[in-house]
């Protein structure tokens, strides 16, 4: 059965919550203080603690280090945000207000309970392993299970030379994974070279990633090595594979089953030692099905495999990380240390930041160009406090299928009266992107066409490839 401990001083509160609790089949055990807790029960046999945060002696936030790695739940009738807030930043799972309401409280029990086994059921690390994992990445912060886990594998990938596949949103650290990888194995010496194959005009990237030969072409006027020869003896990074066209892809296919290349227009093919690193967004697994990747390269290059969580689901890294960024510019740009205001730190637990690290990356550089107090507040970091709230983001992170287009979505069919020129320009490509091709697009937002996929890239909006291939093909007929 699973055991929770109450630590509550109102008797009244504490035995209906209780009672709550025991009548949805929980073995229920119960203090009035967190000595009174700490003297009385073994803290880590429970499953959860559920602890008001004022208490007579100390506060109930002093049992998130005592428990270790049983999650506590902060209750407070001390309706302050900041509280709150300060509680999650000390370690607390989650916080409750006070009065709540049943159902509200057997969900959060549930949903804490539930991410808990799941966290735990991956396989378990002893205190000096996760210590040592945050250090293996230079610059890298991750604390929670996912990231633990990712660096592990990435200590294990990288004195390989296998092929490796880095999956995960826009700006979710697949290149700085990649680099990570790359300096951990023998070849850190050596270059390595990283190509996104999206920003490459179709026309240009074989020749890019090949080379050419004089002659090869008109304008082909010296020879000319190419990417993939230029990371000879290190790594060769593809970011965003799943736009490289099927011709390139043929090529590519090519050079890693011989493992040699052959410049455009030239006889003789090279031999090169290259350790092949791809990332994407997309699901090229179901793109190789529909024939829009080709499968025998799919199945060369997914040999090992990591997957980069989304910043909304990895708990409390979301805040060490914008703690860290926050110290970054402030020192960049010579400005003293500022802190996040318990209103900046609610929006960024709870925004769904669909561009991931690198969005917040920028909301973090601008608070701290513009910030002239002490604080950085929330509308300094352009994040919305009207559009977010903890139920959306519990609501996402339990639902594994909601897609960065759909959070944006919610967010543009009910825009606040003043849009941002972010938020017109997300708008506007949401809204017409199923009309209007990539050209139209860029024409109508008075940019290029590489600055609409940068922002895309930005926004976590990425271009639909299936529909607007169908648009140049409808064109053209
Ligand atoms: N765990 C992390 N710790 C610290 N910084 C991070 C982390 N993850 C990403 N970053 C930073 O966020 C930014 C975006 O990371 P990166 O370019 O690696 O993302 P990406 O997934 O390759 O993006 P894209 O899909 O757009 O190519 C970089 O400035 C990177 O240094």
């Amino acid at each position: 059965m699973t055991k929770l401990l109450i630590v509550e001083d109102e008797s009244v509160i504490r035995s209906a919550l209780k009672r709550l609790l025991e009548r949805n089949d929980y073995d229920v055990s119960e203090a009035g203080s967190v000595q009174e807790a700490e003297t009385s029960f073994d803290l880590q046999s429970f499953d959860l603690i559920i602890s008001d945060l004022r208490l007579p002696g100390a506060a109930g936030t002093t049992l998130i280090k005592k428990a270790g790695a049983v999650p506590v739940l902060i209750m407070t009738s001390y309706a302050s945000l900041k509280s709150a807030v300060d509680s999650m930043r000390m370690g607390a799972v989650d916080y409750i207000a006070k009065p709540f309401d049943h159902g509200d409280m057997i969900n959060a029990v549930e949903r804490i309970l539930k991410d808990n086994a799941e966290a735990n059921t991956k396989h378990k690390k002893s205190p000096q392993q996760l210590g040592q994992t945050t250090t293996r990445m230079d610059g890298f912060i991750g604390d929670c299970e996912a990231m633990q886990n990712l660096c592990d594998d990435i200590a294990k990938m990288a004195p390989t030379t296998s092929t490796v596949l880095i999956l995960g949103e826009t700006g979710t650290g697949k290149e700085m994974v990649a680099r990570s990888i790359h300096e951990q194995s023998h070849r850190a010496a050596q270059p390595m070279i990283s190509v996104n194959c999206a920003a490459i005009p179709e026309t240009l990237i074989e020749s890019e990633l090949f080379g050419y030969d004089k002659g090869a072409f008109t304008g082909a006027n010296a020879n000319r090595v190419g990417l993939i020869e230029a990371a000879d003896g290190g790594t060769l990074f593809l970011d965003e594979i799943g736009e490289l066209p099927m011709e390139a892809q043929a090529r590519l296919l090519r050079f890693i089953q011989e493992g040699e290349i052959r410049r455009i227009g030239a006889v003789q093919s090279r031999k090169v030692d290259v350790r092949l690193i791809c990332a994407t967004h997309r699901n090229l697994e179901r793109l190789s099905r529909e024939g829009k990747f080709r499968q025998d390269l799919f199945y060369r290059i997914n040999v090992l495999r990591v997957m980069l969580p989304p910043l909304r689901d990895r708990g409390k890294d979301i805040l060490h990380l914008a703690e860290h960024m926050l110290q970054h510019y402030c020192e960049k740009l010579g400005k003293p240390i500022k802190s996040l205001s318990p209103k900046a730190i609610q929006a960024i637990t709870t925004y769904q930041w669909p561009g991931n690290v690198r969005e917040l990356e920028h909301a973090i550089e601008r608070s701290v160009v513009l910030a002239e107090g002490e604080e950085i507040d929330n509308d300094l970091l352009g994040i919305d406090l009207e559009l977010v709230n903890v139920s959306r983001l519990r609501s996402s992170s339990t639902s594994s299928g909601s897609s960065n287009k759909t959070s944006i979505r919610a967010i543009a069919q009910d825009p606040p009266e003043d849009l941002s020129l972010e938020d017109y320009f997300q708008r506007f490509v949401l809204e017409h992107q199923d009309t209007m091709s990539e050209t139209e697009l860029a024409q109508k937002l008075g940019v290029s066409r590489k600055c609409l996929w940068e922002r895309r890239q930005r926004f976590g909006i990425p271009r639909a490839k299936a529909s607007s291939d169908k648009r140049v093909s409808s064109q053209k007929d």
